[in-house]
């Protein structure tokens, strides 16, 4: 497989100290696709999302479009790589539209103001997630699955190759759980992103195209997502062998 897919970790190995979380995880994403990360709490998903953003040092090779991540300075900063963490926050009173339209940074002069253009792809990505109505609002008085939406429209400008996406709708009810999901498949379909999900949400992943990541496997490997590979899954997941296995 070319290593100039969107997404290619071979023999990453990560954790903290002598615990290993991820051990010789190897994976190509052979076209930008959607990719859901499962497997039970503390097995791992988010360490690997800290590792493939640097936040902590791993053993092996990643490389985003045939880039080596270790080589790349500032991944963000050059469109290969956006994040939203599981918990994002603002200590100061901010206008929606105003946090949103701070995804454009890659466009904007240092100490320039935003332009009108950056102001209505900020509104437009506030209306692609079915917030429009939020864009005026101080964004630390919204409720908790208000701000996750606020921060996928923010995302969705930085217009990075490859998205990481820690739990996005965790604290979303299920009319906006599932029009996330729709979301994130129209990045893949209509503008080419790479989508590394993680998500406990087993039920909205049956019917996307895409593949599925589950980390609590000895062996975890992307495998095309069908109704029957979440249900085989998820039956996984749910035995008491795969529970011991994890946290032995
Ligand atoms: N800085 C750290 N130092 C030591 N251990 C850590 C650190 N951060 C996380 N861990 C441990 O590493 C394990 C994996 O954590 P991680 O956050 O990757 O889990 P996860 O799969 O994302 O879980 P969840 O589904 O609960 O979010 C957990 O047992 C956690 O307690």
């Amino acid at each position: 497989m070319s290593d100039l897919s969107p997404l290619h970790i071979e023999n990453l190995i990560a954790g903290y100290g002598r615990r290993v979380l991820l051990r010789n995880l190897c994976f190509t994403v052979p076209e930008p696709a959607f990719v859901a990360v499962i497997g039970h709490n503390g097995c791992g998903k988010t360490t690997l999302l800290r590792a493939l953003t640097g936040q902590i040092p791993y053993e092996g090779t990643v490389t985003v479009n045939g880039h080596n991540l270790r080589t790349v300075r500032r991944p963000a900063a050059a469109g290969l790589l956006a994040h939203l963490p599981q918990r994002a926050s603002v200590e100061f009173s901010l206008p929606v539209r105003e946090l949103v339209v701070m995804g454009r940074f890659r466009h904007h002069r240092f100490l320039g103001a935003y332009s009108a253009t950056d102001y209505a792809l900020a509104d437009t990505a506030l209306a692609r997630v079915g917030a429009a109505h939020l864009a005026d609002r101080d964004f630390t008085l919204l409720s908790g699955g208000e701000q996750q939406l606020v921060w996928l429209a923010q995302l969705s400008l930085q217009n990075a190759a490859l998205c990481l996406l820690d739990e996005p709708t965790q604290q979303l009810d299920v009319y906006y759980r599932r029009r996330v999901f729709g979301l994130l498949h129209e990045w893949v379909i209509q503008e080419g992103k790479t989508v590394l999900c993680i998500t406990h949400d087993l039920d909205n992943l049956a019917t996307l195209p895409g593949y599925l990541l589950n980390l609590s496997r000895p062996e975890p490997r992307l495998q095309p997502l069908s109704a029957g590979v979440v249900a085989t899954e998820r039956a996984y997941l749910e035995s008491e062998a795969s529970f011991g296995a994890v946290n032995e």
